[in-house]
């Protein structure tokens, strides 16, 4: 495989998150490298006993010699296990449009030309988070808008977006991935995985928040004849705070409607703004059962209007939707409930698989390409072009991103970029980390225009 290198001194490649025509995501936010070069790529990361089992390894595997037990070791010598490599990125957070190189890898000595596209695949397992923490982003930017139209205000924006993946995904490492990854655009989270991503390697000692909630088995396990007894010791256990209860174990609209709107009511009025009781649903078509449950709910409860002219159902009393969620039902569901004259204020929602696990690496169209060369003394500007899909050509040379006159981002080829402009930064160098960049600082780059405008902090 290293032959058709042959004496190569530089391998240099980039990844980006090419652009698709008429994609659903014009922009992703870049997340999730800090986390892998702490975790997999800093300090003395090669060992003699790591050579000896890749050795014994790759021989069974290839039936050949193809690893080379001379570059490692060369690693292990000249730089004591320390990777002789570079990786230039954009600060985490910030908010790209696609088509843009997100970060660069080269080596850093001529020996180890090989180095850069043998840590390919585990570089390029960024697609990850970069998918979750843009289409958690997606979500924000729909929150937002019906949150501004039919309120006047962001207010609580953050707390709108509940993730309830960790049991929909791959692995605990995904959990903790794609759950800090939607950290950086809410806090609010059911993925604990997620939260202690955030605490060992983004400096956020909490970064997220939740409130109890019963499950179908807290209710169901007092019986189909015992909802009302049920529902009424959440109430108790949890008489002051928030509290979720899941409402569809046997019928939604009569448990909105003869149990909280009649048997509890009183316990449900007596409670306060910050002691809301939240009623999931969990079942039927959400916007069809979510505009029947909140119609009852106004009949029982009553409801008030807003600055703006919305209804807003009294603050001890608001609803959370986890079943169905996905961008396109949040934004029909939202939609919906505005065209009925209610504010976004009286929904949560939460989100799993749609959120963490239904996406791919060709989601966002991620690569990883070489685009330029060095051989004895000179360098050259490499690219592909395939005629079967032009769509997958690559950038060629060495690459910078900068901001233009116009105020775009836009990425300099071929190395004509100048340095001063760079917006890429070494987060990576022979075996260091260069950069450490904490959550709150990624959450200040990814933050809406919107915010921007009117801060909720
Ligand atoms: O109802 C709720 O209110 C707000 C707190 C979370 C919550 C439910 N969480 C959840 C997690 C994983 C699967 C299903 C639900």
């Amino acid at each position: 495989i290293c032959t058709c290198y042959g004496h190569y001194i530089k391998i240099y490649s980039y990844f980006e998150c090419r652009r698709k025509k008429d994609s659903q995501f014009s922009e992703v936010v870049f997340f999730g490298l800090q986390y892998l070069l702490k975790k997999y790529l800093t300090g003395p990361v090669i060992t003699e006993e790591k050579i000896q089992e890749a050795k014994l390894f790759y021989q069974m595997h290839f039936k050949q010699a193809v690893f080379d037990e001379e570059g490692w070791r060369k690693v292990l010598e000249k730089h004591d296990g320390r990777l002789p490599i570079r990786i230039k990125a954009v600060p985490e957070g910030r908010i790209i449009p696609r088509g843009n190189v997100l970060f660069t890898v080269e080596n850093t000595d001529p020996n180890f030309y090989w180095l850069t596209n043998y840590i390919e695949t585990m570089l390029v397992q960024m697609w990850y988070p970069i998918t979750v923490a843009t289409i958690s982003r997606e979500f924000k930017k729909i929150l937002a808008k019906h949150l501004k139209a039919t309120s006047g205000s962001l207010e609580g924006l953050d707390l709108k977006l509940h993730d309830f993946g960790y049991r929909g995904v791959s692995s605990q490492e995904s959990a903790a991935l794609g759950g800090a990854a939607h950290l950086v655009n809410f806090c609010s989270t059911d993925t604990v995985a997620g939260l202690l991503m955030a605490q060992r390697y983004y400096a956020c000692p909490m970064a997220g928040f939740s409130i109890p909630a019963a499950e179908h088995s807290t209710i169901i396990s007092w019986g189909r004849n015992r909802e009302k007894e049920a529902f009424e010791r959440v109430l108790d256990q949890f008489s002051s705070g928030p509290v979720s209860v899941v409402s569809d174990s046997y019928d939604i609209f009569n448990a909105c409607k003869h149990i909280w709107g009649d048997k509890l009511k009183e316990q449900v009025m007596e409670r306060s703004q910050d002691s809301c009781l939240v009623i999931r649903p969990d079942s039927g078509d959400p916007t069809e059962t979510l505009i029947e449950v909140i119609k009852i709910l106004e009949e029982c409860f009553g409801c008030s209007l807003n600055s703006v002219g919305y209804k807003v159902l009294p603050s001890y009393l608001r609803i959370i939707q986890g079943d169905g969620i996905d961008l396109t039902s949040v934004d029909e569901i939202l939609q919906k409930l505005s065209d009925e004259g209610w504010s976004a204020e009286n929904m949560f929602f939460g989100c799993g698989s749609a959120l963490l696990q239904k996406l791919n690496r060709d989601t966002l169209s991620c690569a990883f390409k070489c685009s330029y060369v060095e051989t004895n003394g000179k360098g050259m500007d490499v690219y592909k072009q395939p005629v079967t899909d032009p769509s997958k050509g690559s950038k060629r040379g060495r690459l910078s991103l900068r901001r233009n006159s116009d105020g775009f981002l836009e990425t300099i080829e071929r190395g004509a970029g100048k340095p001063e402009e760079d917006l890429l930064v070494t987060v990576f160098e022979n075996g260091s980390l260069v950069q450490d960049y904490s959550l709150e600082e990624i959450r200040k780059n990814a933050r809406l225009q919107d915010e921007e405008l009117n801060p909720i902090l």
